[in-house]
């Protein structure tokens, strides 16, 4: 039996939603073997960021050599890299190990408003990942901070899309959870050629705490058994929809949302 393996650079949310947390348990329910670098330990539950603690470089370092010795991971995600100095050891070895279908969620503010990027690392994102990533997937606020376009209509969001693509990026994903547009929430992607939208309905809840992970994390699961990017965005689009809309009420805030409800819902239509 071959299965696809998917490695997630990113930090560990105590509140089991967001993050590596999240993360894993996507690439569990995608069927695909999931692996982890931790680049910081957040303590959060669903009410806001108590603390944030960068795991010591040398320790990242540590982490990306071990799975590069033993285990090649098919796609690779990257999450919440909060600086400079991670960012450019991340792209280190993504190069120097030949890793390709580099998925980068540029992960910058939590729901609740807390840092998880320090300012100064949105260069070496730019810089750095962007132009080794297969795919990047940031929402509105975040192509306004890679870009600079603000971000006030679907235009826009294509011109922030082509500036995106224009910096090395392969393809890039807007998604629209910030703006929804009526009664649907589209995800603009777009190859360098041509746009793709993907439509679901608005799903009206505060329990949203972690989407964007889980997304991303759905699209490097796709991606690492060897789907196409279409396949692989709808797929994840599907994903995180059945997990906003079947949320599980935990926690008094932005509570988490449902990473069993995909499966289960494959379950019940056979
Ligand atoms: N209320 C919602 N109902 C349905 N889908 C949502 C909702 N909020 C976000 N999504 C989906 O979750 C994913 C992440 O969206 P977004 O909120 O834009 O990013 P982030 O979580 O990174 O801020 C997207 O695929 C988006 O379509
Ligand atoms: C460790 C960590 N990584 C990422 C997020 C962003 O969460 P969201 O997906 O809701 O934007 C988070 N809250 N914590």
């Amino acid at each position: 039996m071959t299965i696809g393996k998917a490695l997630t650079i990113a930090g560990s949310d105590s509140g089991g939603g967001a993050g590596i947390q999240a993360d894993l348990k996507t690439f569990q329910e995608l069927d695909v073997y999931g692996m982890s670098v931790i680049t910081a330990v957040t303590s959060q539950n669903t009410l806001g960021v108590h603390g944030v603690y960068p795991v010591p470089i040398e320790g990242v370092i540590s982490q990306l050599d071990a799975i590069a010795e033993d285990l090649s991971p098919d796609a690779v995600k990257t999450g919440m890299l909060f600086n400079q100095e991670i960012i450019q050891i991340v792209s280190n070895k993504v190069q120097k190990h030949g890793w390709e279908k580099i998925v980068v969620d540029p992960v910058m503010i939590a729901k609740g408003g807390h840092p998880l990027l320090e300012e100064s690392a949105i260069n070496a994102l730019i810089n750095d990942l962007i132009p080794l990533s297969f795919i990047v997937t940031p929402n509105i606020p975040e192509a306004e901070a890679i870009t600079g376009i603000e971000i006030k209509s679907f235009d826009d969001r294509k011109e922030a899309a082509k500036k995106i693509c224009q910096m090395g990026a392969k393809h890039v994903i807007i998604k629209g959870g910030h703006q929804p547009s009526g009664s649907e929430i589209i995800d603009l992607l777009f190859d360098g050629h041509d746009f793709y939208e993907f439509k679901g309905n608005y799903v009206n809840t505060k329990h949203t705490h972690g989407t964007g992970c889980t997304f991303s994390a759905a699209l490097t699961a796709e991606l690492a058994k060897g789907k196409d990017v279409i396949e692989a965005v709808k797929t994840a689009k599907e994903f995180i929809h059945l997990a906003v809309e079947n949320a599980l009420g935990i926690g008094g805030g932005h509570g988490p949302t449902n990473h069993w409800a995909y499966k289960r819902n494959l379950a019940a239509s056979k």
